[in-house]
């Protein structure tokens, strides 16, 4: 598990680290394994030129320390400084330690400097930066060739440490090396594209308390999956109602209970009108049909609350009791129509960032857009999560996996998934795998983040480095979880 922390909670157990050692001393750690990457980056390309972007705080103090460290290796090492100049000591004594210092507000200068970089140490702005660059840090960013390895000290330059905003002016990163713990902009949405590989630097930070953001890996899925016992049998493992599809959108019935059965469901019961259930039952032999008795619900997946007809109102009426029932229950798609107050029983819902947008704007009055929501992905699923007190699964390239703030659990961010599995029904497979772990008594949090990470690696591995469709993705979960388990 990645575990990401506030720069707050990082900064106070810097202080706590910090009055047990000699002044400096977790800079030059910092400074010191900054060091060795950007050294190790250099060889790997032949290179032998290294340029600091250098800001006013310490992040640009780490960038100098480092940079001395790469002069007196042998390299070739120059800072950019602005009108503030050197963040630490003076500029004479970084010259005697072998440090070119460069005027960053003289433009050729800059141009000169940059113009033969292998790698560019990005150290403008650090925990302490808000969103957004200084103008001359622009200007910077302007001269440095796109052949350069570009390494970003704890975060890259400009953008949100706190992960919730998005911004197109702050540094993109080849690889950003930070230190002690992640912070939030390393595996959030709105920030993660601009860091690039991240590196951890163990600089002897321990943050008391739980995470702020979580990340599953591979080797968490043994300890959560729900893996049967000889005593089980179909009910213990957990009976899952299905309420989906509709005359207008046939398949997403056949996808989400094809998703629960081939990640092992004890049993699918479903409910939804004759088109979608002659559908099941010709491609899913193992559900059986009409409500009864369940251990979660999944409610929603091609679900069209508008259709008429004895047939529709009566499975409408079937998703309203699974709401108002006190069984834990996933909603998605069409569903996320019928979310209104809060549920006192496990819930997971399910929105792409349209789906969010249309649910901000009922529940609040606030006029939010898709693109509102793409901008800042995680307060509008947290306002969303606060409204309805569920936990909000937001889709998108990076899953993310929002309970409600009083809760005290941490958000997951799960980065599994290959641009391949942006396809039709592709969700509806989410909800099968999703629901599935609900009906096992796994929590929203972890059912939601499980099955997004399950679903990510098994539309990669259903045809790894090409296209997939979202049956082929559901078809490839069995084989999925064996090999996860197996590690
Ligand atoms: N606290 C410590 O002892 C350690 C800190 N470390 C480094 O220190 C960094 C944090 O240092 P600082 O707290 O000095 O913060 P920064 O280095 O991020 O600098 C913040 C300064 O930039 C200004 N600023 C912020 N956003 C701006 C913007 N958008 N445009 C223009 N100016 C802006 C602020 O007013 C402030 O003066 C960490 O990221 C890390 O690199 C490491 O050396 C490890 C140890
Ligand atoms: N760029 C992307 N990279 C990886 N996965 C993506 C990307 N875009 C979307 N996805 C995933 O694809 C699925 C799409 O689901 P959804 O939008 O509900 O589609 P549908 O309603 O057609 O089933 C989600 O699991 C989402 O996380
Ligand atoms: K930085």
């Amino acid at each position: 598990m990645l575990r990401a922390y506030a720069a707050d909670r990082v900064r106070a157990a810097e202080e706590s680290v910090m009055a047990g050692l000699p002044e400096g001393e977790l800079m030059a750690r910092a400074a010191r394994g900054l060091a060795e990457v950007c050294r190790a980056r250099l060889a790997e390309r032949g290179g032998a030129t290294v340029v600091g972007l250098v800001g006013s705080g310490n992040n640009g103090g780490d960038a100098l320390y480092a940079l001395a460290h790469l002069a007196d290796a042998g390299y070739a090492a120059s800072a950019v400084v602005g009108e503030r100049g050197v963040p630490l000591g003076d500029k004479d004594s970084w010259e005697a330690a072998g440090v070119r210092i460069v005027d960053g507000s003289d433009q050729a200068a800059v141009r000169e400097a940059l113009g033969d970089a292998d790698v560019v140490i990005d150290g403008i702005l650090g925990i302490g930066g808000r969103p957004g660059l200084p103008d001359a840090a622009r200007r910077w960013l302007d001269e440095v060739p796109d052949t350069a390895y570009v390494v970003s000290v704890d975060l890259p330059s400009g953008q949100d440490p706190a992960g919730e905003i998005g911004t197109d002016t702050g540094v993109f990163a080849d690889e950003t090396v930070t230190f002690g713990v992640a912070k939030p902009v390393h595996l959030l949405p709105a920030t993660e594209a601009a860091v690039g590989q991240l590196t951890l630097i163990d600089i002897g930070l321990d943050v008391e308390g739980g995470p702020d953001v979580e990340r599953l890996d591979f080797d968490d899925v043994a300890a959560l999956w729900p893996v049967p016992g000889a005593a089980d049998d179909k009910y213990s493992r957990g009976v899952l109602g299905i309420v989906a599809g509709g005359e207008a959108y046939t398949g997403a019935a056949v996808l989400s209970c094809t998703a629960a059965v081939e990640s092992g469901v004890g049993m699918v019961r479903y409910v939804g009108p004759p088109t979608p259930t002659r559908l099941v039952r010709a491609a899913v032999p193992e559900a059986v049909h009409g409500p009864g008795r369940v251990q979660a619900w999944v409610v929603g997946p091609g679900l069209d609350v508008e259709a008429e007809g004895s047939d529709a109102h009566a499975q409408l009426r079937v998703a309203r009791e699974a709401i108002d029932s006190d069984l834990p229950l996933l909603v998605d798609a069409g569903g996320l129509a019928l979310v209104a107050g809060r549920r006192d029983a496990p819930t997971l819902l399910t929105p792409h960032a349209g789906e969010l947008a249309t649910l901000v704007s009922r529940l609040t009055g606030d006029d939010v857009s898709r693109t509102d929501v793409t901008a800042a992905p995680l307060r509008h699923a947290r306002t969303v999560a606060d409204h309805t007190g569920a936990t909000v699964l937001l889709k998108g390239a990076i899953t993310l996996v929002v309970p409600p703030s009083d809760s005290g659990l941490p958000v997951r961010s799960q980065d599994d998934a290959p641009p391949w599995l942006a396809t039709a029904g592709a969700g509806d497979v989410l909800s099968g795998i999703a629901g599935t772990l609900l009906a096992a008594g796994l929590s929203p949090l972890d059912a939601g983040s499980l099955a997004a990470l399950v679903h990510g690696v098994a539309a990669d591995r259903a045809n790894p480095g090409g296209p997939v469709r979202a049956l082929a993705v559901a078809m490839a979960v069995p084989a999925t979880v064996a090999a996860l388990l197996r590690r």
